[in-house]
C-alpha cells in the first residue's frame, strides 16, 4: 500500500467492506404502476479501494449510490451488508460521507474559515485549536488547496470547489465516503487530479466509492474497479482494463486505439447490437467479480471480526478521533458562522437598512402628524394597519427566498453528521434577532416621530414589541411555508396565504363583531395579525384626552377615541391577552417549522406514506 498522500493527521481506517445483493430501487409511474430503477443487481465494494460506477446516463448509477449511502433507502429492497452483516442504517451514516454532486458552498466563508467551522464540529473540544489547524492544513495540502486558504469559498474554481467539499468531509477521518459524480465540470486535469487524489484517500484503508459518466482510458485504468450499469443491472464488475477481455469472451471485440470505457459504455447504449441479458447473465447481474479467471464469484470479505457489534463499535471509536461537539458549542459555532455571513453580505446589509430607512419616512410621511388630528382618527388606524403588513412582508419575503437554497447547505451538513438539528434550528432562531431589533427600531422610532403619535415611553414600547413580535412571527410564518417547499412553490405560496391573514385582519371592524359568520370568526382566531392590531389599537388608542378638531374641519367624527373603538368593535380587547395570542402563534409556528423541516430530512412512517401518495398522485396528474 503507498505512503504517497496518506494523512498524518487522521489515523488509517478499519475495513468497512460493502456488499449488496439483489437489491431493488421502484418508483411509482403513474397509471403504468412503478419504473424499476435498480433491478435486483448485487456488488462487492471493498476497502482500501477507489471504486467507480459507470453507465450511461439514467442508468441508475447516482440511485445506487444513493440507497448504499442510505440517503434513499425506503423504497429499496434487497440487502445490504457492511463487513458481511446487515447494514445497520443509523450507525453505518456515523461511518460514511456523502459527497453531493452540487458544490454548494457557505457563502461569504474563506476556505480556512470554512475548514475550522467544519473542524469545530466535527472534532469536538478534546482536540486543541492548534491540532485541529494542522489537520487542516494538511488536508488541504493533500487535496492542493493550501494556496486557496484566504479565499472566498464561492469564488473558487469549479475543481477547487470539488475538492473543498472532500476536504470538509476528510476531516474526521470517515472510513466510507460516497461521491456523487465528482468529475462533472471539471477538465481532464482537474478530473485526473481528482481521482489521483481519491485513490490516495482510499489507499488509507478507507472504501471510496464514486459514480461517473464517461472516464477518459488513463483514468479508467487508475480506478481499483469498476462497476458498470446498465438499465437498472450489472454489465460488468471488476478491474477496468480487463473489460476488454471481457467483453471478448462475449463475441464483443473493443478495437486497438478504442477506451474500453467508452466501448462499454456504447455496448450498453446497444450500439453493436443487443447484448443486455447476456452482459448481466455473465456477471450474474453482479454477483460475480471479472478476474482473469473469469466467472468466480467474488472473494467473501476478509479480516471480518466473529462480533458485527463489537466490529462497528471499533469503527465508531476510530472514527471517534472524530467526537462531534456538544449541542451548546455547535450551536455558538453556528451562531457565530450565521452572523459572520450576514454581517459581510454587505450589499443586502445595506439594502434592507435603506429600505427600513425609506420605507419608514415614506409611511412616516403619508401619516404626516396624524396621531393627534381629530379629523384623521380613520387615518391613523390606517396607519397602524400599514405597521402590521410591513412587518409582516419584510421579514418574511427574504426566509422565502433564502431558505430553499440554505436547505440544500443544512441537507448536506446534516447528513454528514456535522451537528444535530435543534442546535442548527436555535441558531438559525436566533441569528436574525439582533438585526431586527435594530432596524426595527429605526423604522419605529421614524414613523412615531413623523406622524405623531402620544409620546409616552409605555406606549411607544407597547408599540415596538407589537412590531417585533409582529415581525419575528411573520419570518417563522415564511420559515414554516419554506421548510418543506422549493424555492418556487415558496415564492408563490407565501404572498398568496398573506392575503387572507390580512382580510382577517380587518374583518368586520366597523360593522360589529356580531353580525360575523361563524366560519370567519373561526378564519380570525387563525390570523396573527389581527392579534398584533387589536393590540396595536388598544395600546395606542385608550386611555387618551380627547382629540382636538383642526379649526379648517368641519367634520371630527372620532375625536372621542374610545368613541372610536366602540365603533370598530374594538372596545372589549385585552392588550395582554392579545400578546399572549402572538406569542403562542410565535411558538407554533417556530416548533411547526422544525418538525416539518425535520421530517423533510429524516421523515417517520407518516410522511414517508404521504410522500409516497404525493409521488403516486403527482405521477398520475403528470403523465
Ligand atoms: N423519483 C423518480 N421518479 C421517476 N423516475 C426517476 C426518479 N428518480 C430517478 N428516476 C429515473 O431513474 C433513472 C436512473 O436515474 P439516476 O439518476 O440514478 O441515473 P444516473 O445513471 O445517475 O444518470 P445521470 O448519469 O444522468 O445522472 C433515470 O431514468 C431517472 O429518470
Amino acid at each position: 500500500m503507498s505512503s504517497v498522500g496518506r494523512l498524518t493527521v487522521l489515523p488509517e481506517q478499519s475495513r468497512v467492506d460493502i456488499e449488496f445483493q439483489d437489491l431493488g430501487y421502484a418508483v411509482p409511474q403513474g397509471r403504468k404502476g412503478f419504473k424499476l430503477i435498480l433491478k435486483n443487481i448485487s456488488g462487492y465494494f471493498e476497502s482500501g479501494q477507489l471504486t467507480a460506477i459507470l453507465g450511461p446516463s439514467g442508468a441508475g448509477k447516482s440511485t445506487l449510490l444513493n440507497v448504499l449511502a442510505g440517503y434513499k433507502s425506503t423504497a429499496a429492497t434487497g440487502q445490504i451488508l457492511i463487513n458481511g452483516e446487515a447494514r445497520h442504517a443509523k450507525r453505518f451514516q456515523k461511518l460514511s460521507r456523502y459527497i453531493m454532486q452540487e458544490d454548494i458552498m457557505q457563502p461569504m466563508l474563506t476556505v480556512g474559515e470554512a475548514m475550522m467551522v467544519a473542524a469545530n464540529l466535527k472534532l469536538g473540544k478534546k482536540i486543541s485549536h492548534t491540532d485541529k489547524l494542522n489537520a487542516i492544513r494538511e488536508v488541504l495540502s493533500q487535496l492542493h488547496l493550501q494556496r486557496t486558504f484566504n479565499t472566498q469559498t464561492t469564488r473558487l474554481s469549479g475543481g477547487e470547489k470539488k475538492r473543498l467539499s472532500i476536504a470538509l468531509e476528510l476531516l474526521n477521518n470517515p472510513p466510507v465516503l460516497f461521491l456523487d459524480e465528482p468529475t462533472t465540470g471539471l477538465d481532464d486535469m482537474s478530473c485526473m487530479q481528482c481521482i489521483t487524489l481519491l485513490k490516495k484517500i482510499a489507499e488509507g484503508g478507507r472504501t471510496v466509492i464514486c459514480s461517473i459518466h464517461t472516464p477518459s482510458s488513463k483514468m479508467f485504468s487508475t480506478f481499483d474497479k469498476v462497476y458498470v450499469m446498465s438499465l437498472g443491472q450489472c454489465i460488468y464488475q471488476g478491474y477496468g482494463p480487463l473489460v476488454v477481455p471481457y467483453l471478448s469472451s462475449i463475441g464483443l471485440e473493443c478495437p486497438i486505439h478504442f477506451n474500453p470505457a467508452d466501448f462499454i459504455i456504447e455496448v450498453s447504449c446497444q450500439e453493436y447490437g443487443n447484448f443486455q441479458d447476456r452482459l448481466v447473465s455473465a456477471i450474474e447481474n453482479g454477483k460475480n467479480t471479472y478476474t482473469s479467471n473469469f466467472n468466480k464469484p467474488h472473494s467473501n470479505p476478509k479480516n471480518i471480526t466473529e462480533n458485527e457489534e463489537e466490529n462497528v463499535e471499533i469503527l465508531e471509536q476510530e472514527s471517534s478521533y472524530n467526537e462531534r461537539s456538544d449541542w451548546i458549542t455547535q450551536y455558538k459555532i453556528l451562531l457565530m458562522r450565521m452572523w459572520k455571513q450576514m454581517l459581510r453580505d454587505k450589499t443586502y446589509l445595506c439594502l434592507k437598512t435603506v429600505l427600513y430607512i425609506l420605507i419608514g419616512c415614506l409611511i412616516g410621511s403619508l401619516y404626516l402628524g396624524m396621531g393627534k388630528d381629530g379629523s384623521k382618527t380613520i387615518f391613523n388606524f390606517g396607519f397602524y394597519f400599514t405597521c402590521i403588513i410591513f412587518f409582516m412582508y419584510i421579514p418574511m419575503m427574504p426566509v422565502l427566498l433564502q431558505f430553499p437554497k440554505e436547505f440544500q447547505l443544512i441537507k448536506r451538513e446534516y447528513f454528514n453528521k456535522w451537528y444535530s438539528l435543534s442546535a442548527y434550528f436555535a441558531a438559525l432562531t436566533t441569528s436574525t434577532i439582533p438585526i431586527q431589533l435594530i432596524l426595527g427600531s429605526v423604522y419605529v422610532i421614524l414613523v412615531y416621530i413623523l406622524s405623531d403619535q402620544p409620546m409616552e415611553m409605555d406606549r411607544l414600547g407597547h408599540f415596538y414589541l407589537i412590531c417585533m413580535l409582529t415581525g419575528v412571527i411573520s419570518e417563522s410564518f415564511g420559515l414554516l411555508i419554506a421548510s418543506h417547499l422549493s424555492l418556487i412553490n415558496s415564492m408563490f405560496i407565501g404572498p398568496v396565504l398573506a392575503v387572507p391573514l390580512m382580510l382577517l385582519a380587518v374583518y368586520g371592524f366597523g360593522s360589529g363583531y356580531s353580525s360575523i359568520p361563524t366560519l370567519i370568526k373561526i378564519g380570525m382566531y387563525f390570523s396573527y395579525l389581527r392579534y398584533s392590531l387589536q393590540a396595536l389599537i388598544h395600546t395606542m388608542l385608550t386611555g387618551r384626552e380627547k382629540l382636538k378638531c383642526p379649526d379648517e374641519e368641519e367634520f371630527c367624527p372620532w375625536t372621542d377615541l374610545e368613541h372610536f373603538m366602540r365603533d370598530m368593535g374594538m372596545e372589549d380587547t385585552i392588550f395582554w391577552v392579545d400578546i399572549v395570542a402572538l406569542v403562542v402563534t410565535y411558538v407554533i409556528f417556530r416548533g411547526g417549522s422544525y418538525y416539518l423541516l425535520k421530517q423533510r430530512l429524516t421523515p417517520n412512517k407518516t410522511f414517508r406514506a404521504l410522500g409516497y401518495i404525493g409521488r403516486i398522485v403527482k405521477s398520475h396528474i403528470t403523465r
